[in-house]
């Protein structure tokens, strides 16, 4: 068995996006990567990679399993146990084998159904897409049924990255990573149907200009212009991912009742109870502050901020309301963090952490029609995707996701570039070092 940089090869099932990212950096630290997609993929691949220096494609999963000393699957979490199964017997004697799907237990059960015993196992999860900087991210290592001394060896590989590690076990990873990313994502994907559902690109009406606004926006299309089965994956396969999910749908619906119901006094008493919850004094300290200095620079409309009414930001209170409900204190999961939930969380902050704001989101959301019709739209979609995820049926999450991806398809170009812009920039200010 090798364990070091001059005689260990690193194995990568799976060579999509993170796949890539992974082999291209690994190579680039100089570890000697085995990698493969599927069959059919092998000759295009092997183009691709044809000048990366310590990169050698194979045709199929047996051949990069049985030469390589960790072998790490990056294939759809729907399909990790048929993968498993594929090429789990071909695994070197030996050798460690992880993981680097977004929910854990099917990946580990998997392992553990067909792997055999004298294959260790070391997963791992980047929390992050494969276009951002590894540099500061968090990074978990998941010791499922290995030596510390292997443990340090996929250390030792990894550490290229420099990401923070964070140390889990399959079952706490997946109950964070619900708090985090689920949620997040179900608010964004419920923007982007609704939206859609009214037929609108939301920059290009005077009421979504500015601040919060450019985040929603920039994040819902960074999000529909991604793969559908990363998100379907991350909800319908984890357990605890469903329920929050769910609260966020009921909140999102109560709140929006009290609404259309003029009950404005319970709209308050119950907004800034969840916000009191959720923001406990003492969190001030960690300076998440959005400025909208910064968030104006990245706008999709040309309108100037001046002429954007007030938003009920029906989205932003249900999330507290659900954290809230939920007993979720976001501040605890910074150190397992994605880069979208701690914009999410930041423009959220900034929201409840400035008084007049949320004093007049609150009252817009009793006084001012104009929303209505929106936060209909959104209420009926963040309870279509709950449903959806609930059902946990991938096709017609597939289908969903890909009608509004769709729609939004034409905007995308100009969304990413000024979104990767806004990223880079408000992450330098909420990195995951704020816990
Ligand atoms: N994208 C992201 O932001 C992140 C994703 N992840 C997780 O990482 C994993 C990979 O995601 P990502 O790279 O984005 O997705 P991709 O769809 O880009 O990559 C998955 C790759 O695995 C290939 N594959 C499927 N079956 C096999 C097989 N039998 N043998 C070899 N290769 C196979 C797929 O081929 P084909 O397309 O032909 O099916 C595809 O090229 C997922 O589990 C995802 O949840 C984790 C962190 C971030
Ligand atoms: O930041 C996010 O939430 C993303 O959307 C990117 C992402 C997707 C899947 C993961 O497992 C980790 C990160």
């Amino acid at each position: 068995m090798g364990r070091t940089k001059e005689d260990a090869a690193i194995g990568i099932i799976g060579m999509g996006d993170m796949g890539k990212m992974y082999a291209q950096r690994l190579s680039d630290a100089g570890w000697r990567i085995n990698a493969c997609d599927r069959p059919e993929n092998f000759e295009s691949l092997k183009q691709e990679f044809a000048s990366q220096k310590g990169v050698t494609i194979f045709p199929n999963g047996h051949l990069v399993s049985r030469i390589s000393d960790y072998i790490l699957y990056s294939v759809e979490a729907g399909v990790i146990d048929k993968v498993v199964a594929q090429y789990g017997l071909s695994t070197k004697v030996g050798a460690i084998v992880g993981g680097q799907t977004s929910c854990k237990a099917p990946e580990l059960a998997a392992f553990e159904k067909h792997l055999p015993p004298d294959v260790e196992i070391v997963s791992c999860h980047s929390l992050h897409g494969p276009k951002v900087n590894t540099q500061g991210q968090p990074l978990v290592l998941i010791q499922h049924r290995a030596s510390d001394e292997s443990l340090k060896f996929v250390e030792s590989i990894l550490s290229s990255f420099g990401s923070k590690h964070v140390y889990l076990t399959g079952e706490m990873h997946d109950r964070i990573t619900a708090d985090t990313q689920a949620v997040t994502h179900a608010a964004f994907l419920s923007m982007g149907t609704a939206w859609q559902a009214n037929n609108q690109f939301p920059w290009e009406h005077g009421r979504w200009v500015g601040g919060i606004e450019n985040v929603k926006i920039n994040i819902t299309l960074r999000i529909y212009s991604n793969k559908w089965h990363v998100y379907a994956g991350l909800a319908i396969l984890n357990p605890a991912a469903k329920q929050q999910i769910r609260q966020y749908a009921e909140s999102v619906t109560d709140l929006y009742k009290l609404m259309i119901g003029g009950q404005r006094e319970e709209l308050k008493r119950r907004v800034k109870a969840a916000g009191a919850s959720v923001f406990r004094p003492g969190s001030e300290g960690q300076d998440l502050l959005l400025k909208d200095e910064v968030l104006d620079r990245f706008s999709l409309s040309n309108r100037p901020r001046e002429k954007a009414p007030p938003n009920s930001h029906l989205s932003l209170l249900a999330i507290v309301d659900c954290w809230s409900k939920l007993g979720i204190v976001p501040y605890d999961h910074m150190i397992c963090s994605t880069p979208l939930f701690r914009l999410w969380l930041g423009v959220t902050e900034y929201l409840f952490r400035n008084d007049d704001l949320l004093e007049e989101a609150l009252d817009t959301a009793i006084d001012d029609s104009t929303f209505r019709s929106d936060d209909l739209e959104f209420t009926f979609a963040a309870r279509a995707w709950s449903d959806c995820v609930s059902f946990g049926d991938f096709e017609s999450y597939r289908h969903r996701f890909e009608r509004i991806a769709e729609y939004f398809a034409p905007r995308f170009p100009e969304a990413a570039t000024l979104g990767n812009e806004m990223m880079k920039t408000i992450l330098e200010k909420t990195t995951s070092n704020n816990e």
